[in-house]
């Protein structure tokens, strides 16, 4: 097909239309195809830079609104607006017809919007490290990757960050569905005055990662976290029963040490594949192809409903029989829905307890402060850690 007649073509859909002709070879109809993938191309790249100068927009009204009620309320501008987003990514699922899937068609607009947002104001997240853990995969996922993700040694080191403004916002991991829950995190609360804004659900899955120069015919280790390889356990007694397991500080710090061992493998994650360069031998080696793991996105601000959210609050509760069953009677009364409970102990305070609950529902629902407000007089405090958007990816 001549380059005039490619160009009037103007169904970009349906190319085929003007390609079926009995003359045509493969590589004409391959060549016609792509130009309809150029003139496709070109829109898009249009549009997406047309969304970005609308987000440009978007913050010239912020800084003005933030300049115009002046520096006695927030001294910076909030660029990053989880409740919207969520939104967004919500809207471009339901509106999806394939062929590609929601969760993937979400995933691109992620991308377009972590690079508005990065145009915007460029955003520091810390998260814990190193690089190449699950919860580096979770900061990704949440922020997508124009966010500048840098690693934390420890739970604690992300919550000074943010504290601190170092960072504007930071990723810890909260609970695995079949670990259970981190109370390095939990605790982090208790001693922090910094709120959840958001929560990332992660599938956990592990791959068996060597380097190029591995030999892989004479491995004698395989390096992980504890709880990786107890996670793969199964898979690893039936694969490579006689080869050590070695377990390291992280999954991450697993893949790092290929670098220099040719005798070695790692499980981690496709994070870690991809910072260390790493080849997947195996994929989806968990013996639990369902475990997930979920995060907390904690920051400063208080965040505006999304239309679906949860709510979480620390309950410091009076040390007396029946105490739990008392505050969990308003929530029922109110009828709020409670998604999950977690016990801690007050410390220093000897056997007294705090309880960590989340709701579906946002303190700016009529149901959930009522629930809270009757919560109140029942216990020593109440303190709400956030409402934010529920993981929509
Ligand atoms: O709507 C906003 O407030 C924007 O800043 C725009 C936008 C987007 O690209 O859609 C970018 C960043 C925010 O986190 C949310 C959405």
């Amino acid at each position: 097909m001549s380059e005039q007649s490619s160009k009037q073509n103007t169904n970009h859909l349906n190319p085929t239309a003007a390609s079926t002709s009995d003359t045509a070879t493969d590589q004409e109809f391959l060549n016609q195809l792509r130009h309809s993938i150029d003139a496709v191309d070109t829109e898009i790249h249009t549009l997406i830079n047309d969304r970005a100068k609308l987000a440009q927009q978007v913050a010239t009204v912020k800084k003005e609104h933030v300049a115009k009620i002046g520096v006695a309320a927030e001294q910076n501008p909030i660029f990053y607006r989880p409740e919207r987003e969520a939104q967004v990514l919500k809207a471009v699922m339901e509106r999806n017809t394939g062929p590609i899937a929601d969760e993937k068609m979400a995933r691109l607009f992620r991308e377009i919007m972590s690079v508005c947002l990065d145009l915007e104001a460029p955003q520091r997240i810390a998260f814990l490290g190193p690089v190449g853990t699950f919860t580096h995969a979770a900061a990704l996922k949440h922020f997508g990757k124009a966010a500048n993700t840098v690693p934390m040694t420890t739970i604690t080191d992300v919550f000074r960050e943010v504290e601190a403004g170092t960072a504007m916002y930071g990723v810890v991991p909260v609970e695995n569905s079949s670990e259970g829950v981190v109370n390095h995190t939990l605790d982090g609360f208790l001693s922090s005055t910094l709120k959840i804004i958001g929560e990332v659900e992660l599938p956990i899955h592990q791959n068996f990662l060597v380097a190029e120069h591995t030999k892989v015919d004479s491995l004698s280790r395989i390096y992980s976290h504890q709880q990786s390889l107890a996670q793969c356990r199964h898979w690893l007694d039936v694969n490579f029963p006689n080869v050590e397991r070695v377990a390291v500080s992280s999954n991450g710090e697993a893949a790092r040490r290929l670098k220099n061992e040719w005798h070695s493998a790692a499980i981690a994650g496709d994070v870690a594949a991809a910072e260390y360069d790493l080849h997947k031998l195996y994929s989806n080696i968990e013996d639990n192809p369902s475990n997930t793991t979920r995060f907390l996105i904690v920051g400063h601000e208080a965040i505006a409903p999304s239309g679906q959210d949860k709510t979480s609050i620390v309950v410091s509760a009076h040390d007396k029989a029946g105490a739990l069953i008392e505050i969990l009677k308003p929530l029922s009364y109110h009828g709020v829905s409670m998604t999950s409970i977690e016990t801690r102990p007050e410390r220093p305070n000897k056997w007294a307890y705090v309880f960590f609950i989340d709701m579906n529902g946002h303190i700016q629902d009529v149901n959930v402060s009522a629930a809270i407000d009757d919560i109140r007089p029942l216990v020593k405090d109440v303190r709400v850690l956030g409402s934010y958007p529920k993981a929509v990816l």
